[in-house]
């Protein structure tokens, strides 16, 4: 087992944006990744030529990631060419997820259950792991914490934490479990789907501040 990836400051992932000036805000504001959902299901949901007009609106070095819920390979493949990662919601298989010639990323919903270091293992060809509130039937963009002390020191494979992250409590996640990224998708929303400038900068803020303040 290694130790859980650290760098310099965590990372940040805006999702579930839908509109180009929520692209345009989450970029100002210094996400390192924006994240578009392609699953229907979702009240964030973008088709394939509302990805494309988002994605031309990223710049270089911003990851353009890709959500899916146990969906065909073809849709997958054909949202990849405007993307640089694959990010799985539902059931899929680690043969599944590495199908598409492009680096993925597993969420995995924080189950009682849930054996992460034997999701880690089973999940190696992942670049990180994603880990969310678990509410049954619902795949994602929950708006709900966990219990992050069942996150373990030592992990495999890096951390993104996500669930119910805001400006305001984003700050003791870091301090607590010390991800490699932070996700936040409703904690950043003026209504589903409709990023806010200033909670988008607050949030950055609030990551900045708590990576000035930890131990190296
Ligand atoms: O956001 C959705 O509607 C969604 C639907 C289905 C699968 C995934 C979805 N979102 C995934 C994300 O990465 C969210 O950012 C993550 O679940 C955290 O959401 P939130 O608790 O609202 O910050």
């Amino acid at each position: 087992m290694t130790s859980r990836v650290h760098s310099i400051r965590t990372r940040i992932k805006f999702c579930g944006l839908t509109r180009e000036q929520d692209v345009a805000d989450a970029v100002a504001a210094g996400g390192d990744a924006l994240g578009f959902v392609l699953w229907p299901g979702s009240r964030r949901h973008v088709d394939l030529d509302r990805l494309a007009a988002l994605a031309a609106g990223v710049p270089a070095f911003v990851t353009r990631v890709g959500l899916f819920v146990d969906q065909p390979p073809e849709l997958i493949l054909q949202a990849s060419r405007y993307l640089n990662l694959l990010q799985f919601h539902g059931d899929e298989t680690p043969a599944f997820c590495a199908g598409f010639d492009r680096p993925w990323i597993k969420a995995l919903r924080m189950r009682d259950d849930l054996d992460l270091h034997a999701a880690a293992q089973a999940y190696a060809g992942a670049q990180a792991l994603l880990l969310d509130a678990y509410r049954p039937g619902v795949p994602g963009g929950t708006g709900e914490t966990f219990d992050w002390s069942r996150i373990p020191a030592s992990l495999a494979k890096p951390v993104i934490l996500a669930g119910g992250l805001t400006p305001d409590n984003v700050a003791d996640a870091v301090e607590c479990v010390r991800p490699f990224a932070v996700d936040v998708s409703g904690g950043v929303e003026s209504e589903p789907g409709c990023k806010d400038p200033s909670l988008l900068s607050a949030f950055a803020a609030a990551v900045a501040e708590a990576d000035r303040k930890r131990p190296s």
